[in-house]
C-alpha cells in the first residue's frame, strides 16, 4: 500500500494534501504517515506470531513522542541509548520493564537513572561497564538484568559509518573475549545474566551477514551454557534496510524466517530492535524552492530545507528520492543540484539529479526521511528545527511545532560570569 501518492496531480500523505499542510505549518516540515507506521509494525507482528519474540523499537531512528506512543500502543517495547530516550519512552507510555538500554559508553549516573526507573534489560558493552553497573546496582540494592553485546566480527556490507559488528568498530565485546566477560559477569553479585545481544550495523540489504553473525553467536551460547551461564534471551539487534533508491532489502517475513531457522532448538526468547525499517519509508521532508540559480557548471535549486534538517546525503552520500509535490508527468527534466541555504558546499540534498524544472515557490518532497532525519537535525546557522506532523487518514496533527527564533535565543544568556566554587 502506498501512503504517499499523487491524487488529482497533488502529492498526498494518506488523505491530506502536502500543500495544505505546507500552507498551515510552513516549510520545511517532516510528515509521518500513521498508516505507514502501523503497516510496517503489522508486518513484523504478523510474522512473529507463534515465535517466542518481542520487538523493542529502536527510537534513535525517530524519537517523536507521537511515533513512539503509536508503536507502544501496538505492543512495542523500546531500545534506548540515552537517558533522554528513556524519558521519551516512559513519557510515551512504554513500560520500564519493556525498555532495553544499549550504548557503548554509559556513565554511572546514567546507569543509576536507568536502574531507578526499572528498565528491563541493560546490554553491557565492556568489562568496565560490568563492574560499574555492578557497583551502581549494589548502591541501589537491586540486581540488574543484563546481556552482553558481543561483536561477532562480520562485515554487514553497509556504509562504513554505520557498520558496527567488525573487530575495528567500537561496539560490543569482541566475540573472542566474550567468555571472559561472561565469567566476570557471573561473579558480580548485583548482575543477573539473562542472555546475549548483537547488532551488526544499519541499512543491511542482505541476510548473509545476519546469518553469519547468528551462527557465531549461537556457538558462543553453547559455550557459555557449558560454562554455567543462563542464556535465555538472544537479542538480534536491528539494522534491516529500506528502499532509498534501487535497494532490494529482504522482506521482513524472510528475515524472521531465517532467524527462526538459525535459532531453532537454541531455546532462547528472541528480541528484535528495528528502527529504520519501522519508520524510514513512513516519513517525508517537505520543502519549498527559494530560487533557481543557473550556474556556468550546474543549475542549483535552492530550497528551504538544508543539511541541518536532513544530514544523510552529505554525511553518508545517501540518495533520497525527491519528487515535486505538484505532479509534473510530461515535463522534460533538467539536471540540477538541490541544495539548502547553509554556508557549506556540503549542504545538499541531491547532486546531479534529473528533475522536472522547478521554480521559486514550488514544493518538493524528499522521500524515505522518516528514519535518522528529524532526530539528526540541528539548529546550525540558527535555523529552527523543522516541525513534525503526523497524518492519519484525512486528519493531521502538528506533533512538534516549529520553535520561534525568540525561543531559540531565550535559551541563552549573555556571559553570566561566575566565581568557580572551590571543592
Ligand atoms: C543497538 C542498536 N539496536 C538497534 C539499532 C537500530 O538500527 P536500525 O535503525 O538500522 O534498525 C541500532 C542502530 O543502528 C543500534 O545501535
Ligand atoms: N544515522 C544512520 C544510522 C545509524 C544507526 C544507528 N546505530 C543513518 O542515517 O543511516
Amino acid at each position: 500500500m502506498t501512503f504517499f501518492s499523487y491524487k488529482n496531480g497533488e502529492m498526498h500523505a494518506e488523505g491530506v494534501a502536502l500543500a495544505t499542510i505546507a500552507a498551515q505549518v510552513g516549510t520545511p516540515f517532516y510528515c509521518y504517515s500513521a498508516g505507514a507506521l502501523r503497516a510496517a509494525w503489522k508486518e513484523f507482528a504478523d510474522h512473529l506470531k507463534g515465535m517466542n519474540a518481542e520487538v523493542c523499537y529502536a527510537m534513535k531512528a525517530n524519537s517523536s513522542l507521537a511515533v513512539v506512543r503509536l508503536f507502544g500502543e501496538l505492543g512495542a517495547g523500546s531500545d534506548i541509548v540515552s537517558i533522554g530516550e528513556m524519558r521519551r519512552a516512559l513519557a510515551a507510555g512504554i513500560p520500564a520493564r519493556r525498555i532495553i538500554y544499549s550504548g557503548v559508553g554509559k556513565k554511572p549516573s546514567e546507569l543509576m537513572a536507568a536502574l531507578e526507573a526499572g528498565v528491563g534489560q541493560i546490554n553491557v558493552e565492556s568489562s568496565y561497564e560490568l563492574e560499574t553497573l555492578n557497583a551502581v546496582a549494589g548502591q541501589l540494592g537491586v540486581k540488574a538484568d543484563i546481556t552482553i553485546r558481543v561483536n561477532p566480527d562480520v562485515d554487514a556490507k553497509t556504509h562504513a559509518k554505520i557498520t558496527t559488528g567488525r573487530k575495528g568498530n567500537k561496539f560490543g565485546v569482541d566475540i573472542d573475549l566474550a567468555r571472559e566477560a561472561y565469567a566476570l559477569a557471573g561473579k558480580l553479585p548485583n548482575l543477573n545474566v539473562v542472555g546475549v545481544a548483537m547488532h551488526i550495523g544499519s541499512q543491511l540489504t542482505s541476510l548473509d551477514p545476519y546469518r553469519d553473525a547468528i551462527v557465531r553467536v549461537r556457538e558462543l551460547v553453547t559455550q557459555l551454557r557449558a560454562d554455567g551461564h543462563k542464556i535465555d534471551r538472544f537479542d538480534i539487534g536491528g539494522g534491516l534496510g529500506i528502499v532509498y533508491a534501487q535497494e532490494k532489502p529482504p522482506a521482513i517475513a524472510d528475515f524472521l524466517a531465517m532467524v527462526a531457522r538459525e535459532t531453532a532448538g537454541l531455546g532462547c526468547a528472541l528480541t528484535f530492535e528495528p528502527g529504520r525499517r519501522l519508520v524510514g519509508e513512513a516519513g517525508v521532508l517537505v520543502s519549498e524552492v527559494i530560487l533557481v540559480k543557473p550556474g556556468a557548471a550546474k543549475t542549483f535549486v535552492i530550497v528551504d530545507a538544508a543539511m541541518n534538517d536532513l544530514i544523510r546525503p552529505t554525511l553518508y552520500e545517501a540518495w533520497h528520492d525527491i519528487l515535486p509535490v505538484r505532479e509534473r508527468p510530461q515535463a522534460a527534466t533538467i539536471r540540477c543540484d538541490i541544495v539548502g541555504p547553509i554556508c557549506e558546499s556540503g549542504d545538499y540534498l541531491a547532486q546531479d539529479r534529473d528533475m522536472a524544472p522547478l521554480a521559486a515557490g514550488d514544493l518538493i518532497m524528499i522521500r524515505s526521511a522518516g528514519a535518522y532525519g528529524a532526530v539528526m537535525a540541528s539548529t546550525y546557522n540558527t535555523r529552527p528545527l523543522a516541525p513534525e506532523v503526523m497524518v492519519d487518514g484525512t486528519r493531521f496533527a502538528v506533533t512538534r511545532p516549529r520553535p520561534s527564533i525568540d525561543e531559540l535565543l531565550s535559551a541563552e544568556r549573555f556571559v553570566p560570569w561566575q566565581e568557580p566554587v572551590k571543592s
